[in-house]
């Protein structure tokens, strides 16, 4: 007997058709290896899995022809205390356009990183195609600094703050082109899951601005189910829009994914990260999907590098419509 619950479905993509966007950047953090996420993320399978479960894919490589190594080393590349907003910048634009393409051509975006700076072209895309969407926020982090409270000046501890418009005055002036969209996504706007290593400042910021956010403690005290049903209720309160999931893996315990620049214990268990997963694909209301923070190289052995991104490939199945039975 098999209780009949619901199962993942795709109103926005009849044709199952999506776009991958490669967007191998370190930018936003310090430590090398985070560019080399999407490559290890291809070569344990992505592509076999989608195409598994039925869908098409096209790939985009935006920053193909960038040479972030040296655009890395440019020591002149800061603004008071941000590092790298001209690399940041640079290729954030990039990514931006490539989602808003993948949209055009009605093709579910997966951008997988790459550091999570990235999340501030990928939320402001989503916010612009759709105007009522919600975002649930995978994370042990807010990445919600400002470039006036951000203490370590790491850019990908940010995007949230950029996508939402907040702290203008102090913005680079290399982030013009997001300045000039149309919409800003809105503090009702965006849920997080997951945190637990939140800085003094995004404490107030996300007390100020009244964002729905549910920590580990939360997680423990209702349990992960009705937090995501809390999760998508605040940012999708009638059930019917789209929904974009940004997942940084370090919103998962370290002791399945270790190989991450950030990791913080007392995270998520993996069966609670993919369940978020499933539960978002079951709403039928995936819009598109980040899979950020797989860094092969922070591992002393390689099981944890085949760990960290078998748990990347697993979001990316359960997104996709993989359930167990
Ligand atoms: N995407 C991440 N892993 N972010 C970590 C951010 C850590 C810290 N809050 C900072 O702003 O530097
Ligand atoms: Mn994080
Ligand atoms: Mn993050």
């Amino acid at each position: 007997m098999q209780y009949n619950l619901p199962a993942p479905h795709y109103k926005l993509y009849p044709k199952k058709q999506l776009t991958v966007i490669k967007a191998p950047f370190s930018g936003g953090q310090g430590k090398s290896g985070v560019e080399f996420g999407p490559e290890k993320l291809l070569e344990f399978g992505l592509l076999d899995d989608i195409k598994s479960l039925g869908w098409e894919y096209t790939i985009s490589d935006p920053l193909a022809d960038l040479d972030t190594v040296a655009m890395k080393s440019n020591s002149d590349d800061t603004y008071k205390n941000c590092k790298r907003p001209q690399m940041v910048s640079e290729c954030c634009k990039r990514i931006y356009n490539a989602m808003e393409d993948a949209y055009k051509n009605e093709s579910l975006p997966i951008t997988i990183g790459g550091d999570h700076s990235i999340g501030m072209s990928t939320i402001s895309a989503f916010i612009n195609k759709h105007p009522n969407g919600g975002i649930v926020w995978v994370d042990a982090h807010a990445d919600i600094n400002t470039p006036s409270t951000t203490e370590s000046g790491n850019l990908h501890g940010c995007p949230v703050a950029f996508a939402m418009g907040l702290d203008k005055e102090n913005w680079p002036p290399h982030f013009k082109w997001l300045d000039s969209l149309k919409n800003y996504v809105k503090p009702s706007q965006i849920t997080y899951i997951g945190l637990r290593d939140v800085d003094q400042g995004e404490k107030k910021i996300l007390k100020d601005l009244g964002i729905t956010a549910f920590s580990m403690y939360h997680v423990d005290k209702f349990g992960i189910n009705e937090v995501v049903r809390m999760a998508m209720e605040a940012v999708n309160p009638t059930g019917e829009n789209p929904i974009h999931l940004s997942y940084d893996v370090d919103g998962i315990d370290p002791l399945y994914v270790v190989a991450t620049g950030t990791p913080v214990r007392g995270g998520l268990t993996l069966r609670e990260g993919l369940f978020i997963v499933e539960e978002i694909a079951n709403s039928g209301n995936l819009a598109s999907l980040d899979i950020v923070e797989v860094n092969p190289l922070l591992a002393t052995k390689d099981i944890h590098v085949v760990d960290t991104v078998n748990t990347g490939l697993s979001i990316a199945r359960c997104a996709l419509g993989d359930t167990i039975l």
